[in-house]
């Protein structure tokens, strides 16, 4: 993100912001409530158009597309974690992990491959890679089993960019620390840029780099030590 400015009705949201997160590396972004943190994500996805300034997603600049190629992008290039994993209790883990390919049909191998592996057998693997138990109903799953599950369906196009807006929000702090434990080891062994939005420092404090957000701005943590408020 090049010079990200966004302004609400009532005030500045982002002011010239800039953000670069490379292949492998994972970046935490901190803030008050309120400060734009989950909108900083939807500009990332395509969901909400910047004032100015530019997007691009592996390379790819996204500002100007057309819903249907920004939807595309979103399918090929980005993973996204919700705080409550958001999965469908009808389905099994495995079917909510495959449902996205199987519906847009196209998901890809991590070689770049379309269409090469079931994405049936693909999600099963990627679950038990992740110690979620597969053979079970959805709604029997723990919060932090749910939570991998959404890990995984998030992995599911090999995406090169994984988004995550308060993944360990919902959960117990045991649970939290293992769910953030695989989050941030997922960069370096999926070979993708982590982009991680968050209240909580002791997860932020695991990414490579902590970012806060602050009167439209990021600046790294370390240097952030004012009192946070929300500008009017
Ligand atoms: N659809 C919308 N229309 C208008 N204003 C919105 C909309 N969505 C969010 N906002 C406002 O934008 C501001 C930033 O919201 P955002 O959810 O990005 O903050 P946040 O830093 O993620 O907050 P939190 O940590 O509480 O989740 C808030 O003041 C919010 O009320």
């Amino acid at each position: 993100m090049r010079g990200l400015s966004y302004s609400l009705a009532d005030r500045v949201l982002f002011d010239g912001l800039d953000l670069q997160v490379a292949r492998g590396e994972s970046v935490a972004v901190t803030g008050a409530s309120g400060s734009g943190k989950s909108t900083l994500l939807s500009c990332v996805l395509g969901l909400i158009k910047p004032g100015e300034g530019t997007v691009a997603v592996t390379g790819t600049p996204t500002t100007g597309l057309s819903g249907k190629r920004m939807a595309r992008v979103r399918s090929e290039s980005i993973g996204m974690v919700f705080q409550f994993g958001e999965l469908l209790p009808e389905l099994t883990p495995v079917e909510n992990v495959a449902l996205a390919p199987l519906l847009s049909r196209t998901a890809t191998t991590p070689s770049g491959d379309p269409k090469s592996e079931d994405p049936f057998v693909r999600a099963e693997g990627l679950l038990t890679d992740l110690g979620v138990p597969v053979r079970t109903a959805t709604s029997r799953l723990s919060g932090g089993e749910r939570q991998r599950t959404a890990v995984a369906r998030a992995l599911m196009n090999a995406p090169g960019l994984l988004l995550a807006d308060e993944p360990t929000g919902a959960l117990d702090a045991d649970t939290r620390e293992l769910v953030a434990d695989l989050l941030f080891s997922l960069p370096r062994r999926h070979s993708c840029g982590l982009l991680v939005v968050t209240h909580d420092v002791t997860v932020a404090q695991r990414a490579d780099r902590v970012l806060h957000l602050r009167h439209g701005r990021l600046t790294p943590a370390d240097r952030a030590s004012a009192p946070d408020e929300v500008r009017p």
